[in-house]
């Protein structure tokens, strides 16, 4: 066993008791969320209209459709890839290599799926199958849990991530011990993170789309809106891969329970809520409102993308003609942090355009539930946390610097408010 040397005292979201809780308040708000998208009154914060048993939960189908996908994401991760990048440096002083070909398999999996849709394969089906599914799925992200959980058991000291080490075995479980489990270059976060979950959720929304247009004759405005914006954010992320690769998720944070069940279970199947809404609660929906719509997302992935490619571009070149004019602090690392552009408005630009997209996703399913506002919600707190996060591991890192910055961007995600 890696002797626990350089181990943290448990913190991070609660310690072992928060992360305890977690564990079990997560999948049951995932649960709750799908039988509440289905009942009549599609009330958030009430009851769940029944509690399923376990022949509504459990189908070895579900299973063998949960592993085959996975399968199928696998494969096309192991395809040649456009390009391989490389990955920040490690403890070690190495550099872990990363395929870029995440695009590459989203449009594979369009054409597979378009081919099986000719033969006949019922997409829409999917949409009954979801609690059965998310089940499978969440059991999937605790078995593979725990064998990353023994893998970390067994690698040198210096493979293991700084937070997930505490010595408490469920706090280590929940954060992930080991940083980048990987069986020869099969690198388990970084395909995790992106492929199968991000293209699940799209794949999702799709059937749910073919389930409308079944039920209904043709898919409404609203769904067309919710599956298009949710596209383009899964797209630009696969487009734009090798940006998260500087994520805290890929440097920092550990592969345990948290991220597995977060890209495996909790992105495709709460991800999906407003779709799933839609699906049994249709919303009229004109068409100013939906070019008003329309406007406040593209506004967001503006403000979202501009954020993170600025950011991008100024890591990997800082005399990028691009960035070489903005203003910068420099600090002891020999890094520098920007002080002007989008990074100069707030300290996190990016999460802004994220949580204004978050709310045109929303917008499509009127304003009469609540239930469909719950990823804006949601993602707020959990970019709040994120920030604190970030926050207080820049302080770390650049020190008087990182008050300097401060000093001259007050806000952190929201000018003026926050
Ligand atoms: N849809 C979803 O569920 C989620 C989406 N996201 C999105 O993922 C994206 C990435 O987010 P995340 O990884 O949290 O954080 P960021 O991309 O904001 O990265 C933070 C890091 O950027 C660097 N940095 C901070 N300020 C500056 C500056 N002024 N100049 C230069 N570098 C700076 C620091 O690292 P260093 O200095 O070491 O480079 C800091 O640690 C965001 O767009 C976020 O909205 C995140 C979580 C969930
Ligand atoms: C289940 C818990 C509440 C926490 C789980 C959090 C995870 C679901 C998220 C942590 C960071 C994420 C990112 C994205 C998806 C959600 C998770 C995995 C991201 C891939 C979405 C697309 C973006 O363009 C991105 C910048 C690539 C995101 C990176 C972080």
């Amino acid at each position: 066993m890696a002797p626990l040397q350089g181990s943290r005292a448990p913190t991070e979201f609660g310690g072992p008791l928060g992360a305890a809780a977690l564990m079990l308040l997560l999948p049951a708000t995932m649960f709750h969320l799908l039988l509440v998208a289905r009942s009549g009154s599609a009330r958030l914060l009430g009851p769940p209209p029944y509690l399923p048993g376990l022949e509504a939960l459990w189908s070895p189908w579900a299973l063998l459709l949960c592993l085959t996908w996975l399968g199928l994401q696998a494969a096309l991760y192991l395809l040649p890839a456009r390009k391989v990048a490389e990955g920040q440096e490690l403890k070690d002083k190495s550099r872990l290599r990363y395929p870029i070909n995440g695009f590459q398999a989203l449009v594979l999996t369009a054409l597979l799926l378009g081919l099986g849709m000719s033969a006949g394969l019922p997409l829409g089906a999917l949409s009954e199958m979801l609690l059965p599914l998310a089940f499978a799925a969440t059991l999937i992200a605790f078995i593979f849990s725990l064998l990353l959980y023994l893998k970390s058991l067994v690698v040198p000291a210096f493979a293991l991530a700084p937070g997930g080490n505490s010595g408490n075995p469920i706090y280590d479980f929940f954060l992930g011990r080991e940083l980048n489990p990987r069986i020869c270059s099969f690198d388990f976060k970084y395909f995790c993170e992106l492929r199968p979950g991000l293209i699940g959720w799209v794949l999702i929304n799709l059937a749910l789309m073919m389930q409308e247009a079944e039920l209904r004759g043709s898919p409404s405005l609203a769904m067309w809106l919710v599956n298009g914006f949710q596209l383009l954010y899964v797209g630009d992320a696969l487009w734009h891969e090798e940006a998260v690769l500087t994520t805290m998720d890929i440097i920092r944070d550990g592969f345990g329970f948290m991220l597995a069940f977060g890209d495996l279970a909790w992105v495709p199947f709460t991800y999906s809520l407003q779709a799933q809404f839609l699906l049994y609660h249709p919303q009229p929906l004109g068409l100013p409102m939906a070019l008003v719509i329309c406007l406040i997302n593209a506004v967001g992935y503006y403000i979202f993308r501009g954020a993170n490619s600025q950011k991008n571009t100024f890591r990997k070149n800082p005399s990028d003609p691009r960035v070489a004019d903005l203003e910068t602090i420099s600090t002891a690392t020999g890094r520098q942090l920007l002080v002007s552009g989008w990074w100069g408005m707030v300290r996190h630009p990016n999460y802004l355009g994220d949580l204004i997209m978050a709310l045109a996703w929303s917008l499509p399913c009127g304003v009469s539930h609540l239930l469909p506002y719950f990823y804006l919600l949601y993602f707020t707190a959990l970019l709040v946390h994120r920030e604190a996060r970030d926050e207080q591991q820049c302080l770390q890192k650049y020190g008087l610097a990182w008050h300097e910055y401060c000093r001259r961007v007050p806000y952190r995600i929201m000018p003026y408010i926050y």
